[in-house]
């Protein structure tokens, strides 16, 4: 049986019927790719699914409609967090912008980061992230079969870059780890499908760790030292730099150099960004040179594109996005495809709510299907065929075709702050790199092509596993004289 209405008479969304107590647990899909199953659901049930778990509502958002109209019009209602007992109460990752509840702390957070990381200040990061592309770009033409390693060189040297103002070593860079650190310990508490009896049961946090079935509070004890002792350092280090003038300009800098700054949120959104931005960011990089496996014509396209702007005469730079629509149209379409965040983060609403007829109750878990919203055959026709042109009108990018970035970099308030950033660097990657490689599966010993597989992993961030490809230099010599020169 469903539960009965509780919003002046207006049925909850459909779903699947409910057991007592458990309600919709067997229901649940299950990883990997839970994100089909929950789209599987919406094309029963329709775009918006209500299902409950314990005493848990959970209102799956499976159209861009039904996500504009809640998350965004009414962001008011839809910004706020489901609480997270064991990484924030018991791991104490409470600082964490992105596990914050909505209010006036999350704002405080969301304010320091802003004019560092919005559209314009992003731009003002790409010349940076310019030099560090030519670098990754040096080490692949080196030692090409290792360019898995170096992408997650580049994914780390330019967030600490951008942040600290560091230059990250080549192998075992020490704030690299210490970040690596921070990121283990949030996978391990946080991450979806992993089960901790707190979450469900907060009460348990309050009893004694002596007790026994209490040993994760012994364990989140341990963890909570580590992470907010590596927090710390990361920002240590940069104000040893500032104190012996040494520092060069970062957003950590820029941040402490203000009087007013509070260090507390300094240290809080410096360690966020990487932790929300470097696994992520590598995902969406991994996932180019996957598309570009897997579909030679469309790398063959953007790089005749690519040559008829240059010439072989300089390398790429940001402001040729305008000119590269192709280009453009393919990294859009590998978003598309690979979403990072097929389920987003969970969005939680602070008030009753009322829906297309439908009730939506205050406190329920609110899920964004990202992958399904960006797999929609009426938005996407074929959504299964990498197709870039679907971008495209006349050879432009057309301005009536949904923006699959709308959906990849989150919603509403709570959308991405980092997305400039980011995208500015998939593009990047994507640009210099069909400049100067062919991105070629490799074959086994009858030489046949080995195709890498397609499934995204599941986790707080998702992508393709690591692939070996073979990169082929396509001018070798004018490479190496204009990465030279960077
Ligand atoms: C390709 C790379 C990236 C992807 C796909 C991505 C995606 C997302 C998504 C889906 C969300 C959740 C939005 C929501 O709740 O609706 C999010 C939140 C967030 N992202 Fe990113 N992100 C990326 C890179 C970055 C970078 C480089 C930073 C660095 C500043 C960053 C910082 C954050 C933070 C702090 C939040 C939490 C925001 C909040 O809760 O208010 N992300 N991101």
């Amino acid at each position: 049986k469903r539960s009965s209405a509780r919003i002046a008479g207006l049925p909850l969304p459909p779903g699947p019927s409910q057991l007592p107590f458990i309600g919709n647990l067997f229901d649940f899909p299950q990883q990997p790719e839970e994100w089909k199953g929950f789209a599987a659901l919406g094309r029963l049930y329709g775009p918006v699914v209500c299902m409950r778990i314990l005493n848990k509502d959970i209102i799956v958002l499976n159209s861009m409609k039904a996500a504009t109209d809640l998350l965004e019009k009414r962001n008011a209602l839809y910004s706020d967090r489901p609480r997270f007992p064991m990484a924030c109460e018991v791991a104490g990752l409470d600082w964490i912008l992105a596990f914050m509840p909505y209010g006036s702390e999350w704002r405080r957070h969301r304010r320091a980061l802003h004019p560092h990381m919005n559209e314009t200040a992003a731009k003002s990061l790409a010349a940076m992230q310019e030099v560090l592309t030519a670098r990754f770009l040096r080490k692949i033409l080196a030692a090409p079969e290792d360019w898995s390693e170096a992408l997650e060189w580049l994914a780390g040297a330019t967030i600490v870059r951008a942040m600290l103002g560091v230059d990250v070593a080549d192998k075992n860079d020490p704030l690299v780890k210490l970040n690596k650190h921070i990121v283990g310990i949030v996978i391990g508490v946080a991450s979806p499908g992993v089960p901790w009896a707190v979450d469900w049961l907060p009460f348990l946090n309050r009893l004694p760790s002596w007790l026994p079935g209490m040993g994760f509070k012994r364990q989140a004890a341990i963890w909570k030292n580590e992470q907010l002792r590596c927090r710390e350092e990361s920002v240590a280090h940069v104000k040893r730099d500032m104190a012996a003038g040494t520092a060069v300009t970062s957003i950590a800098s820029k941040m402490l150099a203000d009087e007013d700054a509070d260090e507390t949120v300094v240290t809080n959104v410096i360690n966020v960004a990487y932790l929300a931005g470097n696994d992520t960011t590598l995902g969406a990089m991994r996932a180019f040179f996957h598309a570009m496996v897997l579909h030679p014509v469309s790398q063959r396209e953007a790089q005749t594109e690519i040559d008829q702007l240059l010439g072989g005469a300089r390398l790429l730079s940001l402001e040729d996005r305008p000119t590269l629509p192709y280009l453009e149209a393919l990294v859009l379409e590998t978003m598309r495809m690979y979403p990072v965040a097929p389920l987003a983060l969970p969005h939680c609403v602070t008030e009753n709510d009322e829906y297309e007829g439908m009730a939506i109750p205050k406190g329920a878990t609110v899920i964004p299907n990202t992958w399904a919203i960006l797999n929609d055959p009426a938005v996407y026709p074929e959504p299964e065929t990498f197709r870039p042109e679907r971008f495209l009108k006349a050879r432009r990018l057309d301005p009536l075709m949904p923006d699959p970035r709308n959906a990849y970099f989150g919603y509403g308030r709570r959308m991405c702050p980092g997305q400039y950033f980011a995208y500015n660097e998939v593009w990047l990657l994507a640009a210099t790199t069909l400049a100067c490689f062919d991105i070629l599966p490799v074959k086994d010993a009858a030489g046949k092509d080995v195709l890498p597989s397609r499934a995204l992993s599941s986790g707080l961030v998702s992508s393709v596993s690591k692939f070996p490809c073979r990169l082929i230099p396509r001018d070798r010599e004018t490479s190496e004289r204009l990465l030279s020169l960077v």
